[in-house]
């Protein structure tokens, strides 16, 4: 079987034969530019991934390595049916929710001395184990679990089998190359391996595994050893968040048919027509979102390929639509539940 397109060529097959999602030109401009006068703040920089988010490591060792490694492995599907029952993980006096739910219930684990982000523990451990690791503090229970625990032993098995159980061997591998990290990931744990066919091609999505070479991106790299020569190479991370807010930001559009559709709730299919399009356009409008800041930014004199790339625009807008759900509520997220993102 062929290869798949890239992400990045996956985007551009996408959007070039998109029926139901546009990219609106004017739209991207304008979120270039508002993200242009964050670019040198501290919410646009590779220091913001430890600094704004506590529940992320704040130190670089072997065993944050492989907390990234694993939560990456898990890091997908947690919305809910109903905005006011939700899963709620209470961790340090703090409540969190969706993604941050499971990384607040992995560091109640670990401080709990259940050692959750060692493969030699995950591999093998029982489902009931896993729902007590990530237990909710409502009644709503995190979904998927039996997903979870099916994706998390065969991941752990395999980084036991193949990499020594340790995520710092799949990176000593990849050559401080990300598109090297990328296709070792994607090559070796089938649960990372995000793909679809779209009109006849084969088409690389591949959410969690760039959110997983970003993370480690960002684990490891400081101001002057950025670590991956190529982390351009990675596109934003085709979730179900950054397609709301680039339709609220006006860098995106869908058709009338598809907005009737996600307001009432229709749940999508993994790999259907119109969620490979929302997905899809969402990589390509990022793309082009990157491209005209650094226009932007040229002109002002300013080269700052290195801190300008999809990975911190995708940052920045998943914390912007964290920040701003409320003024979003008029955008539905498109809902499909599978192990992908
Ligand atoms: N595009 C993109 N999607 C991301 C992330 C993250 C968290 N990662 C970074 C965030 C801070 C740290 O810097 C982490 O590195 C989670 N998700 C996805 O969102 C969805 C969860 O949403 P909600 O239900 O609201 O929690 C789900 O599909 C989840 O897979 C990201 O960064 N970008």
């Amino acid at each position: 079987m062929e290869a798949p397109l890239s992400p990045k060529e996956s985007g551009k097959f996408i959007t070039e034969n998109s029926k139901d999602v546009f990219i609106e030109n004017k739209g991207v401009r304008e979120v270039a530019e508002l993200l242009c006068e964050k670019a040198a703040t501290k919410e646009f920089s590779i220091e913001g991934w430890k600094s704004l988010h506590e529940l992320n490591p704040q130190k670089m060792d072997e065993a944050a390595l492989n907390w990234v490694f694993a939560v990456s492995t898990l890091n997908f599907s947690f919305w809910s049916e109903r905005e006011d029952a939700k899963c709620l993980v209470k961790y340090k006096d703090k409540t969190y929710s969706g993604y941050w739910a499971l990384c607040a219930a992995f560091n109640r684990a670990l401080d709990e001395g259940i050692p959750i982000t060692s493969a030699s523990y995950y591999a093998t451990m029982t489902l009931e184990q896993l729902k007590h690791v990530l237990r909710s503090d409502t009644n709503v229970p995190m979904p998927l679990l039996e997903e979870r625990h099916q994706v998390l032993t065969e991941t752990g098995t395999i980084l036991l089998e193949k990499f020594g159980g340790s995520f710092l061997n799949c990176l000593k591998k990849s050559e401080h190359s990300a598109q090297k990290l990328l296709q070792i990931v994607v090559e070796n744990f089938p649960a990372f391996r995000d793909e679809a066919v779209f009109m006849g091609k084969r088409v690389a999505l591949y959410k969690r595994a760039q959110i997983l070479v970003a993370d480690t991106w960002s684990l490891v790299a400081s101001k002057d050893d950025l670590y991956f020569h190529d982390i351009s190479c990675i596109t934003m991370f085709a979730d179900y968040r950054i397609p709301q807010a680039l339709v609220h930001l006006g860098a995106m559009r869908y058709s009338d048919d598809l907005m009737k559709k996600l307001k009432e709730g229709v749940l999508f299919q993994s790999g259907e027509q119109l969620e490979v399009e929302i997905r899809g356009c969402s990589i390509w409008c990022v793309e082009l979102i990157r491209d005209i800041m650094l226009e932007l930014l040229a002109k002002k004199g300013q080269d700052l390929t290195d801190e300008v790339n999809a990975v911190l625009i995708d940052y920045y807008l998943w914390d912007y639509a964290r920040d701003h759900r409320r003024e979003m509520a008029d955008i539905p997220i498109h809902r499909v539940r599978c192990i992908y993102y």
